[in-house]
């Protein structure tokens, strides 16, 4: 799974944050301060529009921070760097699907373009795993919306990573597959992995993350991973 870092040394932060300042002009949430490194979950949490999705986009790159720092892989965030785009998979849960290709193809690009080797079997593991083998033929616009959120889920396993970004992964899962998604970030950590996620799921928090950020307009606070679970559940 994991992707060699070219600056980043061992147990070196693969993102990190200072006095990060988010928003569209005016900021939308406290000022942030954060670290994650391998083996290490952060979850972001807080009520709805307090920039959980704002955060996670700014520290991928695609918005530019109002103030302070983000640093992916040790440097200075550039979402074009060939070393972040190898080692950072992200699903933002943006139903972005090339509308021709059917579910087994998405899978298998994203294996190529990330030359996995034994790309078939790894796809075929996926399908069974996200529930999606009955509909590994599908294009996108005959998937439930469900459906697409697994497809996105597992794209973003598919391939090798150092770091994983999640924004609200939960979101139309059922149950038992958030269970299964609680299991799969816990197993990504314990193999050395880092993941950053925004999340509304108390399960999610507890039985996944090892520190919790909350956020809100006037401060953020760093919890441990039961308290932060607790907080979700009393938003
Ligand atoms: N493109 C945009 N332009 C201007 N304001 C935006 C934009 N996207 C989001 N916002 C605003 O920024 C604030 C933070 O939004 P964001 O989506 O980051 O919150 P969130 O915590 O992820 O919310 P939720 O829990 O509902 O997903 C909200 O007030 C939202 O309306």
């Amino acid at each position: 799974m994991s992707h060699d870092l070219a600056d980043a040394g061992p147990g070196a932060p693969l993102v990190r944050a200072d006095g990060l300042q988010i928003g569209y002009r005016l900021p939308v949430c406290a000022p942030v301060d954060l670290a994650v490194r391998p083996g290490e979950v952060l979850a972001v949490v807080g009520a709805n529009g307090t920039g959980k999705s704002t955060l996670l986009r700014t520290i991928l790159g695609h918005l530019e921070p109002l103030g302070g720092r983000a640093e992916l892989l040790g440097r200075p965030v550039d979402p074009r760097s060939l070393d972040v785009r190898a080692a950072v998979a992200q699903d933002l849960g943006d139903d972005m699907f090339f509308p021709a290709l059917t579910v087994r193809e998405h899978l298998l690009l994203t294996c190529y373009g990330h030359r996995v080797t034994d790309a078939e079997e790894v796809v075929e593991d996926l399908l069974e795993e996200f529930g999606l083998t009955d509909r590994a033929d599908a294009v996108p616009g005959a998937l439930s919306s469900g459906q697409r959120r697994r497809l996105l889920l597992a794209a973003a396993l598919a391939r090798p990573r150092s770091l994983l970004v999640l924004d609200e992964p939960e979101q139309r899962l059922d149950v038992g597959m958030r269970h299964h998604l609680t299991g799969r970030l816990r197993e990504e950590r314990e193999a050395g992995g880092a993941v950053l996620l925004a999340s509304h799921d108390p399960e999610v928090v507890a039985g996944a993350a090892t520190a919790v950020l909350l956020i809100d307009e006037t401060t953020t606070r760093t919890l441990g991973p039961q308290d932060g679970a607790a907080a979700v559940a009393a938003l």
